[in-house]
């Protein structure tokens, strides 16, 4: 039966790999062996000039796009009819899974649009004083441990970055000042590690999740382990219940999502204010006329907080950890960053403020390189809401085909990018990435359903880039290793050993 599946692809003449029993083609990952990433990565190598091409996972089909016009297509221009994951979501059983990562079709629309204001710009000052706080607590921390190593000591980055990502993660979506730097045993700290450090365990239920949500949902466990979920339905309870009680309000996601329970509605910004995804045309607006009040309960908000906090706070570190890995690799780049900032922070009294951030173009391309040789998300996914032909071929897809979309391969691909292995922040200035087709260059998706926390991603990303490098200066050890080593157990790029730099205190 499951060779007679793995025939879906050739009887409608899709090329693509052979298939091995039981496993389809993605045995290496199901034995925790390469990243579903990297298998995407090597069809990719394989088949480069197909516009598309079918494999299977186990005995479901899957389908890799190719080609950057048939990409544009579903991720923007025939995006109602591509808008789902074809993930694993299971709300009445598995609360957290009632995500917005995880939805399709209209609760996935309906969730977006309510959530939408809670990363306009507007709010993104408005919650800045929240991030500062634990910027200043990173600065402390670094500057005390300069200190006592006389003006020069060794850090380890990985662990750093984590606790700052954690911190400002947890105080901006879960109100709590965990300050993990100082306090690295908090649950804050434990308990996202048992979701996102690298294990067998967690890696499996992720591969099914993408790839094979009926098995999953088949299976006894909840997509997190439940110590995890209930730990974050507690805490988001506790504050809640804490907030009503005694009045208190806070500059941060959760005094939004509350307001959104209370009130039905998230105030809006001033006009001109945008949020994520939604500059999109008429035809792809995901919102059509005024937005019903819509009321969310407190179990909605621990799983949308749940949600923030995962994929805010592990894509901000592991970018923040290759970028400053890359710069200490690069001392002239990291020189030119420093420069620039060092101007932005003179224009602005010395002070790191949200406007402070806005224009730092160099520091731009940096970042924007780094996600090309590292993008936290190596593939996006979509699933085809109805039958109908793939946009621009005569394929007829069945409901719920998914689709695969290779961003790390795009990213690598030798026809866009000279020397793709690199890095060349160049590659970003204004009239090359205008030259350049706007799909070879995915790191936080497209369309609609661009990441909804893009900007604020890149605040906290360049806040904290801010309070490090116009300290410290970051270089290379002796012994460091010329490339990092990745886990293949996790969906993003997740080094294995610990990543040590040496930090010297700035003039
Ligand atoms: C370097 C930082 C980040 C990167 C590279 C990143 C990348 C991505 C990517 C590639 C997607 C999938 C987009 C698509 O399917 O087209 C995504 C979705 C998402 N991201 Fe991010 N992200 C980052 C930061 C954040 C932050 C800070 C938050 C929230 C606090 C966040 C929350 C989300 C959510 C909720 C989704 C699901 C959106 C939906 O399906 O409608 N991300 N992100």
């Amino acid at each position: 039966a499951l060779r007679a599946r793995h025939a879906y692809w050739r009887r409608r003449g899709v090329p693509g790999p052979e298939c091995s029993v039981p496993f389809g083609n993605y045995k290496d990952a199901i034995l925790g062996r390469k990243g579903m990433g990297d298998i995407m990565f090597d069809v990719y190598q394989k088949y480069r000039d197909q516009r598309y091409v079918g494999t299977h996972f186990v005995g479901t089909p899957l389908l890799h796009i190719h080609d950057l016009e048939i990409i544009r297509e579903v991720l923007i221009r025939e995006f109602q009819d591509f808008n789902g994951r074809a993930m694993y979501s299971d709300p009445d059983n598995d609360m957290i899974s009632g995500q917005l990562f995880l939805l399709s079709g209209q609760p996935w629309r309906t969730l977006r649009v309510k959530l939408s204001p809670t990363f306009t710009t507007g709010k993104l000052r408005f919650m800045f004083t929240t991030f500062k706080r634990c910027g200043d607590q990173l600065r402390e921390h670094i500057a005390s441990e300069v200190r006592a190593g006389g003006g020069r000591t060794v850090i380890e980055i990985k662990e750093l970055l984590a606790c700052l990502g954690t911190d400002i993660i947890t105080s901006v979506a879960f109100g709590i000042e965990a300050n993990t730097l100082a306090n690295p045993k908090s649950e804050f700290r434990r308990i996202p590690a048992l979701i996102l450090d690298p294990s067998i365990g967690m890696g499996l239920r992720i591969l099914l999740a993408f790839m094979w949500p009926e098995a999953l949902k088949a299976l006894p466990t909840t997509l997190f382990p439940a110590e995890a979920n209930d730990f974050f339905l507690k805490t988001v309870t506790e504050v809640i219940e804490y907030r009503e009680k005694h009045g208190v309000e806070r500059p941060d996601m959760l005094q939004l999502l509350i307001k959104l329970k209370n009130n039905g509605f998230i105030p809006p910004d001033a006009p001109g204010q945008v949020a994520d995804g939604k500059e999109v045309g008429d035809k792809e607006s995901i919102a059509d006329g005024p937005v019903e009040k819509q009321h969310i309960s407190i179990r909605e908000i621990a799983a949308q907080c749940t949600v923030f906090f995962l994929a805010g706070y592990e894509t901000t570190s592991s970018t923040l950890t290759f970028t400053l890995y890359l710069l200490a690799k690069h001392p002239e780049v990291q020189d030119k960053v420093v420069e620039e900032m060092r101007e932005a922070l003179d224009k602005h009294g010395g002070e790191i403020e949200y406007d402070t951030l806005l224009n730092l173009p160099y520091t731009d391309m940096v970042l924007n390189e780094t996600m090309r040789l590292y993008p936290s998300v190596p593939f996006l996914n979509r699933e085809a809401m109805r039958e109908r032909k793939l946009p621009l071929t005569d394929l007829v897809l069945d409901k719920g085909t998914r689709i695969m979309i290779p961003i790390r391969a795009l990213h690598m691909d030798p026809k866009y990018w000279d020397d793709p292995e690199e890095f060349k922040p160049e590659r970003f200035t204004k009239d090359k990435m205008e030259a350049r087709h706007p799909m070879v260059y995915l790191p936080f998706g497209d369309g609609p359903r661009i990441c909804i926390g893009m900007r604020m991603g890149l605040i906290q990303m360049k806040m904290t880039l801010m309070t490090i490098l116009t300290r410290a200066e970051v270089r290379l050890p002796a012994d460091a290793p010329s490339t990092i080593k990745l886990s293949p157990l996790t969906v993003g790029p997740t080094p294995i050993d610990p990543l040590k730099l040496v930090f010297t205190e700035r003039a």
